[in-house]
Protein backbone atom coordinates (compact mmCIF):
# COMPACT_ATOMS: atom_id res chain seq x y z
CA UNK A 1 0.00 0.00 0.00
CA UNK A 2 1.16 3.88 -0.95
CA UNK A 3 1.99 5.93 1.70
CA UNK A 4 1.87 9.46 2.26
CA UNK A 5 5.53 11.49 3.04
CA UNK A 6 5.40 14.59 3.27
CA UNK A 7 9.07 15.17 1.34
CA UNK A 8 11.04 18.09 1.50
CA UNK A 9 12.91 18.72 -2.03
CA UNK A 10 14.79 21.58 -2.66
CA UNK A 11 13.89 22.76 -5.95
CA UNK A 12 16.48 25.73 -6.51
CA UNK A 13 19.10 25.98 -4.23
CA UNK A 14 20.55 29.25 -3.61
CA UNK A 15 24.50 29.57 -2.92
CA UNK A 16 23.95 29.15 1.37
CA UNK A 17 20.72 28.81 2.39
CA UNK A 18 18.36 26.74 -0.41
CA UNK A 19 14.64 27.82 -0.84
CA UNK A 20 12.82 24.59 0.12
CA UNK A 21 9.77 23.47 -1.51
CA UNK A 22 6.88 21.33 0.85
CA UNK A 23 5.73 19.08 -1.80
CA UNK A 24 3.33 16.33 -0.85
CA UNK A 25 4.52 13.08 -2.87
CA UNK A 26 3.04 9.39 -2.75
CA UNK A 27 5.53 6.75 -2.36
CA UNK A 28 5.57 3.56 -1.65
CA UNK A 29 6.02 2.15 2.48
CA UNK A 30 9.63 1.86 3.05
CA UNK A 31 10.95 4.41 0.61
CA UNK A 32 11.49 7.88 0.47
CA UNK A 33 13.12 11.10 -1.33
CA UNK A 34 16.80 10.83 -1.51
CA UNK A 35 18.13 13.56 1.40
CA UNK A 36 21.67 13.68 -0.40
CA UNK A 37 20.60 14.60 -3.92
CA UNK A 38 22.76 17.20 -4.83
CA UNK A 39 22.27 17.69 -8.60
CA UNK A 40 19.62 16.40 -11.37
CA UNK A 41 16.46 15.76 -11.97
CA UNK A 42 13.75 16.32 -8.42
CA UNK A 43 10.39 15.91 -7.67
CA UNK A 44 8.29 18.36 -9.54
CA UNK A 45 5.25 18.76 -11.97
CA UNK A 46 7.08 17.00 -15.03
CA UNK A 47 9.76 14.91 -13.06
CA UNK A 48 10.60 12.53 -10.47
CA UNK A 49 14.16 12.54 -8.47
CA UNK A 50 15.66 9.72 -6.65
CA UNK A 51 14.49 7.73 -3.67
CA UNK A 52 15.95 5.96 -0.86
CA UNK A 53 15.19 2.40 0.86
CA UNK A 54 16.07 1.86 4.83
CA UNK A 55 18.94 -0.47 2.99
CA UNK A 56 21.65 1.52 1.62
CA UNK A 57 20.26 1.57 -1.68
CA UNK A 58 19.31 4.57 -4.09
CA UNK A 59 16.40 4.08 -6.51
CA UNK A 60 17.29 6.13 -9.93
CA UNK A 61 13.93 6.93 -11.98
CA UNK A 62 14.63 6.33 -16.02
CA UNK A 63 13.55 9.50 -17.01
CA UNK A 64 12.99 10.50 -20.24
CA UNK A 65 12.63 7.03 -22.11
CA UNK A 66 15.66 7.20 -24.26
CA UNK A 67 18.05 8.85 -21.63
CA UNK A 68 16.45 5.78 -19.41
CA UNK A 69 16.74 3.04 -21.85
CA UNK A 70 20.57 3.85 -22.65
CA UNK A 71 21.30 4.22 -18.73
CA UNK A 72 19.60 1.01 -18.10
CA UNK A 73 21.79 -0.82 -21.00
CA UNK A 74 25.01 0.59 -20.10
CA UNK A 75 24.20 -1.15 -16.43
CA UNK A 76 22.92 -4.48 -17.83
CA UNK A 77 25.57 -4.83 -19.89
CA UNK A 78 27.89 -4.08 -17.22
CA UNK A 79 26.17 -6.96 -14.69
CA UNK A 80 27.66 -9.39 -18.19
CA UNK A 81 30.32 -7.68 -18.23
CA UNK A 82 32.05 -11.33 -17.80
CA UNK A 83 30.85 -12.49 -20.42
CA UNK A 84 31.12 -9.86 -23.03
CA UNK A 85 34.21 -9.83 -25.03
CA UNK A 86 34.97 -6.59 -23.68
CA UNK A 87 35.32 -8.15 -20.54
CA UNK A 88 38.88 -6.88 -19.84
CA UNK A 89 37.76 -3.39 -19.94
CA UNK A 90 34.24 -3.46 -18.79
CA UNK A 91 35.27 -5.64 -15.35
CA UNK A 92 37.71 -2.67 -14.34
CA UNK A 93 35.04 -0.09 -15.30
CA UNK A 94 32.53 -1.78 -12.69
CA UNK A 95 34.78 -0.67 -9.96
CA UNK A 96 34.43 3.14 -10.90
CA UNK A 97 30.52 2.83 -10.43
CA UNK A 98 27.81 2.52 -8.09
CA UNK A 99 27.12 -1.51 -7.65
CA UNK A 100 23.89 -1.81 -9.54
CA UNK A 101 21.76 -4.29 -8.50
CA UNK A 102 18.52 -4.60 -10.93
CA UNK A 103 15.37 -2.66 -12.11
CA UNK A 104 12.25 -2.23 -10.14
CA UNK A 105 9.09 -1.00 -10.42
CA UNK A 106 7.30 1.36 -8.15
CA UNK A 107 4.35 3.20 -7.61
CA UNK A 108 4.82 6.66 -7.29
CA UNK A 109 1.65 9.16 -7.57
CA UNK A 110 0.08 6.06 -8.20
CA UNK A 111 1.50 5.75 -11.56
CA UNK A 112 4.18 3.04 -12.07
CA UNK A 113 7.66 3.86 -12.88
CA UNK A 114 10.90 2.08 -13.75
CA UNK A 115 13.66 2.29 -11.62
CA UNK A 116 17.06 1.44 -11.48
CA UNK A 117 18.45 0.07 -7.75
CA UNK A 118 22.07 0.75 -7.04
CA UNK A 119 24.23 1.13 -4.07
CA UNK A 120 24.08 4.74 -2.30
CA UNK A 121 26.78 6.14 -2.53
CA UNK A 122 26.70 8.34 1.21
CA UNK A 123 25.73 4.94 3.21
CA UNK A 124 26.54 4.84 6.29
CA UNK A 125 28.09 8.48 6.42
CA UNK A 126 26.89 10.79 8.78
CA UNK A 127 27.89 14.30 7.53
CA UNK A 128 28.30 13.40 4.44
CA UNK A 129 30.05 15.81 1.62
CA UNK A 130 28.79 14.95 -1.58
CA UNK A 131 29.68 17.24 -5.13
CA UNK A 132 28.35 16.14 -8.91
CA UNK A 133 30.84 17.23 -11.71
CA UNK A 134 29.86 16.96 -15.01
CA UNK A 135 32.79 16.16 -17.11
CA UNK A 136 33.42 16.84 -20.42
CA UNK A 137 33.25 20.40 -22.65
CA UNK A 138 30.62 18.52 -24.95
CA UNK A 139 27.72 17.64 -22.88
CA UNK A 140 25.27 16.92 -25.47
CA UNK A 141 25.52 13.49 -26.99
CA UNK A 142 24.94 12.16 -30.92
CA UNK A 143 21.15 12.02 -31.02
CA UNK A 144 21.13 16.03 -29.61
CA UNK A 145 18.79 18.60 -31.78
CA UNK A 146 20.06 21.92 -32.44
CA UNK A 147 17.90 23.20 -30.13
CA UNK A 148 19.36 20.55 -27.13
CA UNK A 149 23.09 21.34 -28.76
CA UNK A 150 22.88 25.37 -27.92
CA UNK A 151 21.33 25.05 -24.99
CA UNK A 152 24.07 22.63 -23.78
CA UNK A 153 26.57 24.96 -25.18
CA UNK A 154 25.57 28.20 -23.44
CA UNK A 155 25.31 26.81 -19.87
CA UNK A 156 28.30 26.61 -17.44
CA UNK A 157 29.84 28.72 -20.00
CA UNK A 158 32.70 30.12 -18.63
CA UNK A 159 33.71 26.82 -16.37
CA UNK A 160 32.73 24.23 -18.61
CA UNK A 161 34.53 25.83 -22.19
CA UNK A 162 37.76 26.04 -20.66
CA UNK A 163 38.11 23.35 -18.12
CA UNK A 164 35.98 20.65 -19.73
CA UNK A 165 34.13 20.47 -16.02
CA UNK A 166 30.88 22.39 -14.57
CA UNK A 167 29.25 22.13 -11.03
CA UNK A 168 25.72 20.99 -11.23
CA UNK A 169 25.23 21.23 -6.98
CA UNK A 170 27.00 19.78 -4.47
CA UNK A 171 26.64 20.01 0.02
CA UNK A 172 29.43 20.26 2.43
CA UNK A 173 29.06 20.36 5.94
CA UNK A 174 31.67 22.78 7.83
CA UNK A 175 33.79 23.36 10.69
CA UNK A 176 31.50 26.53 11.60
CA UNK A 177 27.66 24.93 11.57
CA UNK A 178 26.16 21.79 11.72
CA UNK A 179 23.57 21.46 8.83
CA UNK A 180 25.46 20.76 5.30
CA UNK A 181 25.69 23.87 3.03
CA UNK A 182 23.91 23.26 -0.33
CA UNK A 183 24.98 24.90 -3.88
CA UNK A 184 22.57 24.99 -6.54
CA UNK A 185 23.04 24.53 -10.25
CA UNK A 186 22.70 28.36 -10.31
CA UNK A 187 26.01 28.79 -8.14
CA UNK A 188 27.64 26.21 -10.96
CA UNK A 189 26.49 28.58 -13.61
CA UNK A 190 28.19 31.63 -12.38
CA UNK A 191 31.37 29.92 -11.96
CA UNK A 192 34.63 30.89 -13.82
CA UNK A 193 38.02 28.69 -14.20
CA UNK A 194 39.37 30.52 -10.33
CA UNK A 195 35.51 30.08 -8.97
CA UNK A 196 35.67 26.42 -9.37
CA UNK A 197 39.25 26.18 -7.88
CA UNK A 198 38.04 28.06 -4.75
CA UNK A 199 34.79 26.01 -4.58
CA UNK A 200 36.75 22.72 -4.77
CA UNK A 201 38.62 24.28 -1.96
CA UNK A 202 35.02 25.22 0.06
CA UNK A 203 34.33 21.49 -0.64
CA UNK A 204 37.27 20.39 1.00
CA UNK A 205 36.70 22.59 3.66
CA UNK A 206 39.94 23.97 2.72
CA UNK A 207 41.50 26.36 5.87
CA UNK A 208 43.71 29.34 5.17
CA UNK A 209 44.24 27.93 1.36
CA UNK A 210 44.98 24.36 3.06
CA UNK A 211 44.01 21.22 2.53
CA UNK A 212 43.60 17.81 4.51
CA UNK A 213 46.11 16.44 2.37
CA UNK A 214 45.25 12.90 3.10
CA UNK A 215 41.74 13.70 1.50
CA UNK A 216 42.95 15.28 -1.47
CA UNK A 217 45.45 12.25 -1.64
CA UNK A 218 42.78 9.66 -1.50
CA UNK A 219 40.59 11.66 -4.28
CA UNK A 220 43.71 11.57 -6.77
CA UNK A 221 44.12 7.69 -6.11
CA UNK A 222 40.70 7.57 -7.17
CA UNK A 223 40.88 9.46 -10.23
CA UNK A 224 43.91 8.34 -11.57
CA UNK A 225 42.93 4.73 -11.43
CA UNK A 226 39.87 6.26 -13.37
CA UNK A 227 41.98 7.96 -15.65
CA UNK A 228 44.20 5.17 -16.23
CA UNK A 229 41.03 3.35 -17.46
CA UNK A 230 39.83 6.06 -19.86
CA UNK A 231 43.64 5.98 -21.20
CA UNK A 232 42.65 2.48 -22.85
CA UNK A 233 39.09 2.37 -23.40
CA UNK A 234 37.62 2.98 -26.75
CA UNK A 235 33.77 1.58 -26.43
CA UNK A 236 32.41 4.44 -24.47
CA UNK A 237 31.84 8.04 -24.92
CA UNK A 238 30.62 9.30 -21.96
CA UNK A 239 28.53 12.58 -22.29
CA UNK A 240 27.03 14.49 -20.01
CA UNK A 241 28.01 12.42 -17.43
CA UNK A 242 29.90 12.68 -13.74
CA UNK A 243 32.15 12.01 -11.48
CA UNK A 244 29.97 12.09 -7.88
CA UNK A 245 32.62 12.76 -5.22
CA UNK A 246 32.08 11.83 -2.06
CA UNK A 247 33.92 12.08 1.68
CA UNK A 248 32.37 11.98 5.58
CA UNK A 249 32.68 15.24 7.48
CA UNK A 250 32.18 13.39 10.57
CA UNK A 251 34.73 11.52 9.87
CA UNK A 252 37.68 13.73 8.88
CA UNK A 253 37.37 15.92 12.04
CA UNK A 254 37.26 12.61 14.47
CA UNK A 255 40.66 12.05 12.20
CA UNK A 256 42.02 15.18 12.79
CA UNK A 257 41.01 15.31 16.77
CA UNK A 258 42.53 11.95 16.97
CA UNK A 259 45.88 12.78 14.99
CA UNK A 260 48.80 14.00 16.57
CA UNK A 261 50.53 15.85 13.82
CA UNK A 262 47.89 18.19 13.35
CA UNK A 263 48.17 21.57 13.84
CA UNK A 264 45.83 23.91 15.98
CA UNK A 265 43.14 24.31 13.04
CA UNK A 266 43.32 21.03 11.79
CA UNK A 267 44.96 20.83 8.82
CA UNK A 268 47.84 18.14 8.05
CA UNK A 269 51.06 18.64 8.85
CA UNK A 270 52.05 16.05 6.47
CA UNK A 271 54.63 16.63 3.95
CA UNK A 272 53.58 17.09 -0.04
CA UNK A 273 53.70 13.92 -2.03
CA UNK A 274 56.19 14.43 -4.71
CA UNK A 275 54.15 16.22 -7.93
CA UNK A 276 55.08 16.22 -11.33
CA UNK A 277 53.04 17.84 -13.17
CA UNK A 278 53.09 15.96 -16.42
CA UNK A 279 49.51 13.83 -16.76
CA UNK A 280 51.21 10.90 -17.29
CA UNK A 281 52.44 10.17 -14.25
CA UNK A 282 50.74 10.09 -10.71
CA UNK A 283 51.63 11.03 -6.98
CA UNK A 284 54.21 8.49 -6.07
CA UNK A 285 52.45 6.70 -3.36
CA UNK A 286 55.03 5.23 -1.98
CA UNK A 287 56.83 8.28 -0.61
CA UNK A 288 53.62 8.83 1.21
CA UNK A 289 52.85 5.59 2.92
CA UNK A 290 51.22 8.03 5.39
CA UNK A 291 48.24 8.59 3.47
CA UNK A 292 47.23 5.23 2.78
CA UNK A 293 45.03 4.55 5.80
CA UNK A 294 41.62 3.30 6.14
CA UNK A 295 40.94 6.18 4.54
CA UNK A 296 39.15 5.15 1.26
CA UNK A 297 36.12 3.83 3.41
CA UNK A 298 35.15 7.47 3.77
CA UNK A 299 36.29 8.83 0.68
CA UNK A 300 34.31 7.54 -2.47
CA UNK A 301 35.03 8.93 -6.28
CA UNK A 302 32.42 7.26 -8.78
CA UNK A 303 31.26 7.74 -11.85
CA UNK A 304 27.33 8.53 -11.93
CA UNK A 305 24.73 9.14 -14.87
CA UNK A 306 24.72 7.43 -17.94
CA UNK A 307 22.28 8.79 -20.06
CA UNK A 308 23.92 9.92 -22.95
CA UNK A 309 26.80 7.55 -22.99
CA UNK A 310 26.95 6.23 -26.70
CA UNK A 311 29.51 3.42 -28.20
CA UNK A 312 32.17 5.39 -29.58
CA UNK A 313 32.22 5.68 -33.53
CA UNK A 314 36.01 5.05 -34.63
CA UNK A 315 37.02 2.95 -31.85
CA UNK A 316 38.72 6.23 -30.42
CA UNK A 317 39.62 7.50 -26.73
CA UNK A 318 37.15 9.43 -25.52
CA UNK A 319 39.04 12.80 -25.68
CA UNK A 320 35.79 14.79 -24.54
CA UNK A 321 36.09 12.96 -21.32
CA UNK A 322 39.89 13.21 -20.31
CA UNK A 323 39.78 16.56 -21.08
CA UNK A 324 37.88 17.44 -18.10
CA UNK A 325 39.06 14.56 -16.06
CA UNK A 326 42.89 15.74 -16.50
CA UNK A 327 41.98 19.74 -15.81
CA UNK A 328 39.83 18.24 -12.83
CA UNK A 329 43.28 16.18 -11.75
CA UNK A 330 45.27 19.39 -11.77
CA UNK A 331 42.87 20.89 -9.78
CA UNK A 332 43.68 18.41 -6.71
CA UNK A 333 47.64 18.38 -7.45
CA UNK A 334 47.63 21.88 -7.36
CA UNK A 335 45.73 22.10 -3.85
CA UNK A 336 48.35 19.08 -2.73
CA UNK A 337 51.09 21.57 -3.56
CA UNK A 338 50.36 23.96 -1.40
N1 LIG B 1 24.53 5.91 -6.50
C1 LIG B 1 24.32 7.09 -5.93
N2 LIG B 1 24.60 7.26 -4.62
C2 LIG B 1 24.40 8.44 -4.02
N3 LIG B 1 23.90 9.51 -4.64
C3 LIG B 1 23.58 9.42 -5.94
C4 LIG B 1 23.79 8.21 -6.66
N4 LIG B 1 23.40 8.41 -7.93
C5 LIG B 1 22.97 9.68 -8.01
N5 LIG B 1 23.06 10.29 -6.82
C6 LIG B 1 22.63 11.66 -6.47
O1 LIG B 1 21.67 12.07 -7.41
C7 LIG B 1 22.15 13.20 -8.15
C8 LIG B 1 21.66 13.10 -9.59
O2 LIG B 1 22.11 11.90 -10.17
P1 LIG B 1 22.13 11.73 -11.75
O3 LIG B 1 23.09 12.68 -12.35
O4 LIG B 1 22.35 10.29 -12.05
O5 LIG B 1 20.63 12.17 -12.11
P2 LIG B 1 20.01 12.84 -13.42
O6 LIG B 1 18.64 13.24 -13.07
O7 LIG B 1 20.23 11.91 -14.56
O8 LIG B 1 20.91 14.12 -13.66
P3 LIG B 1 20.90 15.11 -14.93
O9 LIG B 1 19.77 16.05 -14.74
O10 LIG B 1 22.24 15.78 -14.86
O11 LIG B 1 20.75 14.27 -16.17
C9 LIG B 1 23.64 13.20 -7.97
O12 LIG B 1 24.16 14.51 -8.07
C10 LIG B 1 23.77 12.65 -6.55
O13 LIG B 1 23.53 13.65 -5.58
O1 LIG C 1 22.34 21.57 -15.88
P1 LIG C 1 20.94 21.95 -16.10
O2 LIG C 1 20.76 23.36 -16.48
O3 LIG C 1 20.02 21.49 -15.03
O4 LIG C 1 20.46 21.19 -17.42
C1 LIG C 1 19.94 19.90 -17.40
C2 LIG C 1 21.09 18.92 -17.64
O5 LIG C 1 21.75 19.24 -18.83
C3 LIG C 1 20.57 17.51 -17.72
O6 LIG C 1 21.64 16.65 -18.04
C4 LIG C 1 19.47 17.41 -18.76
O7 LIG C 1 18.85 16.16 -18.64
P2 LIG C 1 19.05 14.99 -19.66
O8 LIG C 1 20.36 14.43 -19.29
O9 LIG C 1 17.92 14.08 -19.35
O10 LIG C 1 19.02 15.55 -21.05
C5 LIG C 1 18.37 18.41 -18.53
O11 LIG C 1 17.49 18.34 -19.62
P3 LIG C 1 15.90 18.34 -19.49
O12 LIG C 1 15.55 19.64 -18.87
O13 LIG C 1 15.47 18.21 -20.92
O14 LIG C 1 15.53 17.17 -18.68
C6 LIG C 1 18.88 19.82 -18.46
O15 LIG C 1 17.83 20.71 -18.14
Amino acid sequence: MPSLYSTKMSSKLTNVLSVVEQLEIQLPAGFAAMETQVAGHTFDAASLGLLQDNNGCVLKPLGKPECGERELNFYENLQLAEKSEDSNLLLPLRSFVPKYYKMVKLFVNNRQHTFLKMEDLTNGMRKPCIMDIKVGKRTWDPMASEQKRRVEEQKYLRCKQVLGLCVPGFQVYTYAVSKALRYSKEYGKNLDVDGFRKTIALFLNAQNGEVFKPLVFEILKQLYSIRDWFKVQTIYNFYASSLLIVYDFDYMEKHLKQNETHTNNGISQIPNGNIQNNHSTHFNLEKCPEYSTSIVKWVKVKMIDFAHVFPTENQSLDTNYIFGLENLIMVFEELMER
